[in-house]
């Protein structure tokens, strides 16, 4: 690996004596690693069932690394979100945010939702998560990962940060900060990182993280807590980031929380700026860990005004007859009729998770729990529906063994034979639900989306 040489004498110069260690380290293979999703399965139940070699990631509870030469990502458990695969470091964010059930989280830097899904995770369908992304295309491929994990009470938007604050002043209990960053902690993962990286890159960087930090410190509320994280090993992102906003904000303590043993503290003498508590934030060096290089700091909002906003919450469909196709679908499918309050954006519906502030002028990707579409004289159920159900949820469901021909045939799109009343049928792998098929005149039709079929 040839890695950029104002890297190298940069970071020789900052590890000294440590630096061959450092260095050694990109030698060794990278770490692979999956967490489960416990919204769709308990740890136990996951381990019954599983068939690949995994071993347990230390700092996060849900994790496990797996072997190179495992297929995890094509497989139909994939399928059916229950895991996602993320770098073992980067598990570590979402460790640190320690959402409760009920609160309201942001993730302001959210793409491709690795801390999204972790935080949706830990929130178990209660309360908010409010998962922002700059960039359209990855606000998409963010929107179909939270959908891939079956969550419910996500909203997915593409905003600025700017733009968030602005519409969104002391509302967050948790916000999330996982910073766009040079990336040098991925060099051993990512080429393009490695390629794009330069002393300027890393500068403009620091400038972009202190504007997000900035806007980020709008929403949260007062005794909030905020994680910040990146990816990187550059001072000027990680200790020098969290010492200048600290220096700005007398509101805001660095928090210890309590971490693996092996994660290092952040490096007071490297933040230029003199502030208490530096070494409370830790480093994950790759020549300490399995797993790539990653900064993390809590920050805890411990003063600051509790304004009394007039806040302006979204505005609920009434529940006329316009609903009654779904309110059918519902009887006729579902064990508990869905309740709160419904939106519709075209002839999509959506349950918005409580809480949620107007989308007025907001650009929304996904606008909470998508239930289906209205079609002329009936109601279709989403795929997102169907991933967010467990069997005991649904009136009928099929469920078939991970090696199986019919899951197969399920994922390329093809029918299936079965006996039973007519209707909409869950359609399960091993009891996790992995799709949608209608009933009729003991065929299956598959309703499994195209774009996500197997070839
Ligand atoms: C480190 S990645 C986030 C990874 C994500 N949290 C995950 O776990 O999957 C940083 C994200 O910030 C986005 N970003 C880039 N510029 C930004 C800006 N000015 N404000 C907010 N986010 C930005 C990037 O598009 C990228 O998706």
């Amino acid at each position: 690996m040839s890695l950029p040489q104002d890297f190298l004498d940069k970071m020789q110069q900052l590890l000294g004596e440590e630096f061959d260690e450092f260095i050694k380290s990109y030698d060794h293979e990278k770490s692979h690693g999956l967490r489960l999703n416990l919204l769709k399965t308990s740890m136990e139940s996951f381990k019954e069932k599983n068939k690949l070699t995994l071993d347990s990631i230390p700092w996060v509870e849900e994790g496990f690394f797996y072997k190179g030469e495992e297929r995890p990502g094509k497989h139909p458990y994939h399928e059916a979100g229950v895991y996602y695969i993320q770098e073992p470091s980067a598990m570590s964010v979402g460790a640190f945010v320690e959402a409760k059930p009920g609160e309201k989280v942001l993730d302001l830097c959210a793409a491709p939702g690795g801390k999204s899904t972790h935080v949706a995770s830990q929130l178990g369908q209660k309360g908010l998560l409010v998962a922002n992304e700059i960039y359209p295309q990855r606000a998409k491929i963010l929107s179909q990962n939270i959908e891939r994990m079956g969550v419910k009470n996500a909203i997915v938007l593409n905003e600025t940060p700017a733009r968030l604050a602005k519409h969104f002043p002391l509302y967050f209990d948790r916000i999330v900060v996982d910073a766009p960053c040079s990336g040098e902690g991925m060099f051993r993962k990512d080429v393009v990182a490695q390629e794009e990286w330069s002393l300027e890159n890393v500068k403009l960087c620091a400038t972009r993280q202190n504007e997000i930090l900035e806007e980020a410190a709008k929403m949260l509320k007062p005794g909030g807590r905020l994680v910040y994280s990146t990816c990187t090993f550059a001072p000027e992102e990680n200790e020098q980031a969290i010492a200048q906003f600290i220096s700005h904000h007398p509101e805001f303590e660095i928090e210890s929380v309590n971490a693996y043993e092996s994660f290092k503290p952040g490096r007071g003498e490297w933040s230029q700026i003199a502030v208490g508590g530096i070494e409370k934030t830790y480093r994950l060096w790759p020549h300490y860990i399995n797993g790539e290089g990653h900064y993390l700091a809590v920050l805890r909002k411990v003063c600051g005004e509790d304004a009394d906003l007039k806040r302006e919450y979204v505005k609920p469909l009434k529940k006329d007859k316009s609903l009654n196709d779904f309110f059918d679908f519902a009887k006729d499918t579902l064990k508990d009729v869905p309740h709160g309050d419904f939106v519709l954006f075209g002839s999509e519906l959506y349950l918005v998770p409580e809480g949620m502030l107007t989308f007025d002028k907001l650009k929304v990707v996904r606008a909470g729990w998508h239930l289906g579409t209205f079609k002329k004289n009936r109601f279709e159920p989403s795929h997102a529906l169907a991933l967010s159900l467990l069997p005991e949820d649904v009136k009928h469901y099929v469920s078939y063994p991970q090696d199986s021909n019919e899951i197969k045939s399920y994922l390329k799109g093809e029918t299936l034979s079965h006996e039973g009343d007519k209707g909409w049928y869950l359609v399960c792998v091993d009891g996790y639900s992995l799709g949608w098929a209608k009933l009729v005149n003991g065929t299956l039709k598959n309703h499994y989306p195209k774009g996500l079929r197997w070839m």
